[in-house]
């Protein structure tokens, strides 16, 4: 392994050890600000929260701590240069927008470990403030979700989608995110082989210094949403050395263990899932589409089932809550 790679692999072999094995990623950051009163229905969906209502970003992060997670995911998944540009902010504001879905985690991360060592009663409940290794990974949505029609669930991208100008869409926001002093970035809900070929070669050609890890989804717990496989884009993400986890994102929780096993063959990466509710969602009419999906008592279930198969980073997608991070925590580390 390159210096690189075996420097990401120590910090990711550290942080799991601080975190007792397994770490608990946080819930659905989009759902849950929704939850709370945002209005996503809009082409920028949870990256509007950015401008409109970033405080509200921070107390969801918070939220996500109290009930447990160690890794925080910036509100930056459906934040793209191009998607602010074509509601009239300019290139600046762009990037500082990029650059605040960062600091609001690291301000909530801040926030939290203070309250933690201040002393106070508050923070003697310890099902809420414990002291540990937070990671702040900041979130790539893929170019599905910049188009916002749902073809990140599709991954078919047309004429468009080819390897130059994906690298080409993602390049600078990479930059600016990682430039901005997040610990990892996330590459969110990655549906076929070309945008996960993309990332590679933008990762070894940017050198950014933090770990990448990468989240796939898929609808049939086989293959990768546009049908590609799985396993090749498994194997793709863990020929990179800056990739540092490898795994499952915002995909029903029924498929999450084939996943975590097909996953296992080809990596000796971490394994990262955190799955949705099971519910679908329509693009169109940008609703939920509820009674498909499964209670928060089922989920938390499947967790120990999740971790002996091979996951050590475990988290909630869309329409996932503190409580159902909660639970992931208790059935992890019994607070
Ligand atoms: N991290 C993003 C969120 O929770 C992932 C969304 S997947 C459509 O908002
Ligand atoms: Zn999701």
């Amino acid at each position: 392994m390159s210096q690189q790679g075996e420097y990401h692999a120590d910090m990711m072999a550290e942080f799991l050890r601080g975190s007792g094995g397994a770490a608990v990623i946080d819930g659905g950051l989009a759902t849950e600000l929704e939850a709370n009163g945002a209005d996503l229905k809009d082409a920028l969906w949870s990256a509007r929260c950015l401008f409109t209502c970033p405080d509200l970003i921070r107390k969801v992060h918070l939220d996500y701590l109290e009930a447990g997670a160690s890794v925080l995911i910036t509100g930056s998944y459906q934040a793209t240069i191009q998607g602010f540009l074509s509601k009239g902010f300019s290139q600046e504001e762009s990037e500082s927008f990029l650059r605040r879905s960062v600091e609001l985690a690291c301000e909530a991360r801040a926030i939290y470990l203070e309250k933690c060592s201040n002393g106070s009663d508050e923070a003697k409940d310890v099902t809420k403030y414990r002291k540990r290794p937070i990671l702040i990974a900041a979130s790539v949505g893929s170019y599905g979700a910049y188009l916002a029609d749902g073809s990140e669930y599709s991954g078919d991208y047309g004429n468009e989608g080819t390897l130059e100008f994906l690298k080409n869409f993602h390049l600078r926001r990479l930059q600016v995110l990682a430039e901005a002093g997040p610990d990892v970035i996330v590459f969110e809900t990655i549906p076929n082989k070309i945008e996960t070929q993309a990332y590679v070669e933008l990762l070894e050609e940017c050198k950014l210094r933090i770990p990448a890890w990468f989240g796939f989804t898929s609808k049939d717990g086989v293959n990768v949403v546009s049908g590609d496989s799985l396993i090749e884009c498994a194997s793709i993400a863990d020929s990179c050395k800056e990739v540092a986890a490898v795994g499952i994102n915002c995909t029903p929780p029924r498929f999450i263990h084939e996943l975590v096993l097909s996953i296992r063959k080809v990596t000796s990466k971490p394994i990262l899932i955190y799955p949705n509710s099971g519910e679908s969602y329509d693009p169109i009419r940008k609703e939920w589409v509820e009674c498909s999906g499964i209670s928060n008592e089922d989920f938390v279930s499947y967790v120990k089932k999740w971790h002996e198969a091979g996951a050590s980073l475990i988290g909630g997608c869309c329409r996932t809550s503190p409580d159902t991070i909660r639970g992931i925590s208790k059935a992890l580390h019994g607070v």
